[in-house]
């Protein structure tokens, strides 16, 4: 391989934080997750959504090589996950905060520089200081948003190049919430830190996120830009008189969409879809929130799923649907 070539896999290679191909996981004989394939390309914040039960926390900590798979793999960075090069690369915040109550902040943040061989002291230290925290409390006797702080604060001072965050607002009042989502964000916009994290909060989704998964049903349903899933999405609605149920049991008007989901009352009839061409005048078609799509796809864990083209793994086989 030339010089020239050799920079460009490395490129190609730092363009993709995280390559996931038929990834699978069983547990027993119950496959909790099966052929997950997407790409994150890097410097992204996804979110990683799906109901209870789903594989959100499995495909975390495979990620994050902390559990093997059943079938496929996860590259980080081109590195596969579990490795020593892939492990330096990502920082990973399990639910429950990996924190010793009867630590001091200092002493937390003391233990993350011994573990952690490229720790940033000053980074973590400010990262703390600016929630108010002082280094000398001991941990136990802290907020949960004050103890999510400095969990986070630790995350971030290992200077990775991927965060996996599983829930980590969950506990957190909406003020805190929004403080902690603005100092982890600045913070991740200015190192280019690709972040992926596990989170129930739909409704605040976009305003966290730029990315999207959605496990459901053993399978990856969504993946993709936020903007790009909306925009390939439209909300109709009509009167239910107008629109009378059809032959495959949709209302009438719909064949040739692929509908995500539909909601029938004696009034109106509503419908999330991806257009196959122009939608029939009887109905109104709008553009979704994120959160509107999200909801249907959690739904109807069944419905067909969608990777967006940036989201494709080159020679996986798998379809790419626009
Ligand atoms: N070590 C294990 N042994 C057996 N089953 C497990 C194990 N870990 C997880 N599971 C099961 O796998 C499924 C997926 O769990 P996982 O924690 O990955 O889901 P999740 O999407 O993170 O859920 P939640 O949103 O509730 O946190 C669950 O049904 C869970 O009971």
């Amino acid at each position: 391989m030339s010089a020239a070539t050799a920079a460009t896999a490395v490129q190609n290679r730092e363009r993709t934080a995280l390559e996931v191909t038929g990834l699978g996981r069983r547990y027993g004989r119950r496959w909790v997750l099966r052929d997950a394939t997407f790409r994150l390309p890097a410097g992204r914040v996804c979110g990683l959504v799906g109901p209870n039960g789903a594989g959100k926390t499995t495909m975390l900590e495979i990620i994050a090589g902390l559990r093997g798979a059943t079938a496929g793999e996860a590259r980080v960075f081109g590195e596969l996950a579990g490795g020593t090069p892939a492990r330096r690369r990502v920082s990973f915040l399990p639910q429950e905060k990996p924190l010793f109550p009867r630590f001091t902040v200092a002493e937390t943040l003391r233990a993350g520089r011994e573990l952690n061989p490229g720790w940033d002291q000053d980074l973590a230290e400010d990262f703390v200081r600016a929630g108010s925290i002082d280094l000398d409390a001991r941990v136990g006797r802290l907020s949960g948003g004050q103890r999510t702080r400095v969990a986070l604060a630790v995350a971030l001072g290992k200077r990775p190049d991927l965060v996996l965050l599983d829930e980590p607002l969950a506990d957190l009042d909406p003020l805190v919430r929004r403080q902690t989502v603005a100092a982890l964000l600045g913070e991740v916009a200015e190192r280019g830190i690709t972040v992926l994290l596990s989170s129930h909060l739909v409704a605040e989704l976009d305003t966290l996120c730029d990315y999207l998964l959605l496990v459901a049903g053993g399978g990856l349903r969504l993946a993709g830009d936020v903007d790009e899933i909306i925009s390939v999405h439209r909300r109709l609605s009509a009167p239910t008189d107008r629109v009378p149920t059809g032959p495959g049991g949709l209302p009438t008007g719909l064949e040739g969409h692929t509908v995500v989901e539909t909601h029938r009352d004696r009034h109106h009839t509503t419908a999330l879809i991806r257009p196959g061409g122009p939608v029939g005048e009887v109905w109104e078609s709008i553009a979704p929130t994120l959160e509107e799509v999200v909801l249907a796809y959690l739904e109807q864990s069944d419905s067909a799923p969608l990777i967006s083209p940036d989201s494709h793994v080159p020679g996986a086989g798998r379809e790419v649907v626009k």
